[in-house]
């Protein structure tokens, strides 16, 4: 009985309600995070935001730091880094067992390339407006997906927050990465990745199961979304609605090079579904099999190759918003 007291008092007694955990990933947005680190915290601090912070050594680093930082007692994390530091901040948030996915609130300051889950919520970019938000703390329930996939052979889980591209989307991802590793830099690399896998690529034969419904295509690329955006800024799933327990899933069957260059337009600016081999599907189960094996990027990183599923888990996690966003969310409600 006496052991049972103290195993219930001892979380209690070392929890940091109103404390943060500032996870930083010096290496997001090529060395943003480290360089701005410094005007970060001075801006944290000058506006009376009570923190601890830690930077990650290395990757998947993040996700060992959230699971020890919720162990610790944090119950809020702000994530310093990109859309791949979100993404092993909430894989963290989910393989810990101390309390339900939802009682931890992540918060986010972007200092990443892409940056696209920021994008979905109207997250201000400079520094004050984004501590001022975190400081407001609208807060919001989002969907968060599962999917599995292999990595050379090996089968793995990872959850996602934002989006996952595969096919065309998949191979970007990997050259992406691949030439960040060789370190080049700038806001056209992206662009010179598609390119790129745009010479090598070919669409691929897919069997995929969407919900009941069963489809056999040839499939240039897929998008499912929970945010819209992807590839820094494309908004490849302009409709995706991050909490109503369903992906988007954006088909772009079998293009011409040609095609897909004269299109590149429609990627930014919301109108993608005018393409007639352009198509969406809403489901919250998704089963992908490929011949040959088709690549993919979950929130931007570049993980493995199908086959793969896809599980949606309802309003998971807890997320800092804009405040726009949450007006927005709000009306819509109305
Ligand atoms: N200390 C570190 N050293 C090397 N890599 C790291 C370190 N910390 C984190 N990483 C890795 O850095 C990668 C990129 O992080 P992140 O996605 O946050 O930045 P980004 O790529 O610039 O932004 P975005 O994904 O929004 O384009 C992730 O794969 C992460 O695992």
């Amino acid at each position: 009985m006496k052991t049972l007291f103290l195993l219930e008092l001892k979380p209690r007694d070392k929890l940091k309600d109103n404390r943060w955990k500032v996870i930083i990933n010096p290496k997001a947005g090529s060395g943003r995070g480290h360089k701005d680190w410094p005007i970060i915290k001075a801006t944290l601090e000058s506006k009376g935001v009570e923190f601890d912070f830690e930077f990650t050594k290395k990757r998947y680093h993040a996700v060992e730091l959230t699971v020890s930082a919720i162990n610790n007692g944090y119950r809020k994390i702000i994530a310093v880094g990109g859309d791949g530091t979100v993404n092993e901040i909430v894989n963290g948030i989910f393989i810990q067992q101390q309390v339900p996915t939802t009682e931890i609130l992540l918060g986010t300051i972007a200092v990443g390339t892409g940056n696209d889950w920021a994008r979905t919520y109207k997250l201000p970019w400079d520094y004050s407006s984004a501590v001022e938000a975190l400081i407001e703390q609208h807060d919001f329930l989002q969907d968060i997906g599962l999917a599995t996939f292999y990595e050379t052979k090996v089968h793995h889980n990872r959850y996602f927050a934002n989006a996952v591209g595969i096919g065309f989307d998949g191979a970007v991802g990997f050259r992406f990465n691949r030439l960040k590793e060789l370190g080049r830099r700038g806001k056209w690399l992206y662009i010179l990745a598609l390119v790129h896998s745009l010479i090598v690529y070919r669409a691929t034969r897919v069997y995929a199961r969407i919900d009941e419904r069963s489809i056999k295509s040839d499939i240039f690329s897929a998008t499912l979304g929970i945010g819209k955006f992807n590839g820094g800024g494309m908004l490849q799933v302009p409709d995706a609605v991050s909490d109503d327990g369903l992906f988007d899933m954006t088909i772009i069957r079998k293009l011409s090079k040609w095609n897909v260059l004269r299109n590149l337009p429609i990627l930014y600016n919301g109108k993608i579904y005018d393409h007639p081999k352009i198509s969406v599907v809403r489901a919250k189960e998704i089963a992908i099999h490929s011949l040959p094996a088709m690549p993919m990027e979950l929130d931007g990183e570049a993980v493995g190759h199908s086959p793969f599923t896809f599980g949606i888990v309802p309003r998971a996690i807890r997320v800092v918003v804009g405040a726009t966003f949450r007006e927005q969310a709000e009306s819509a409600m109305i």
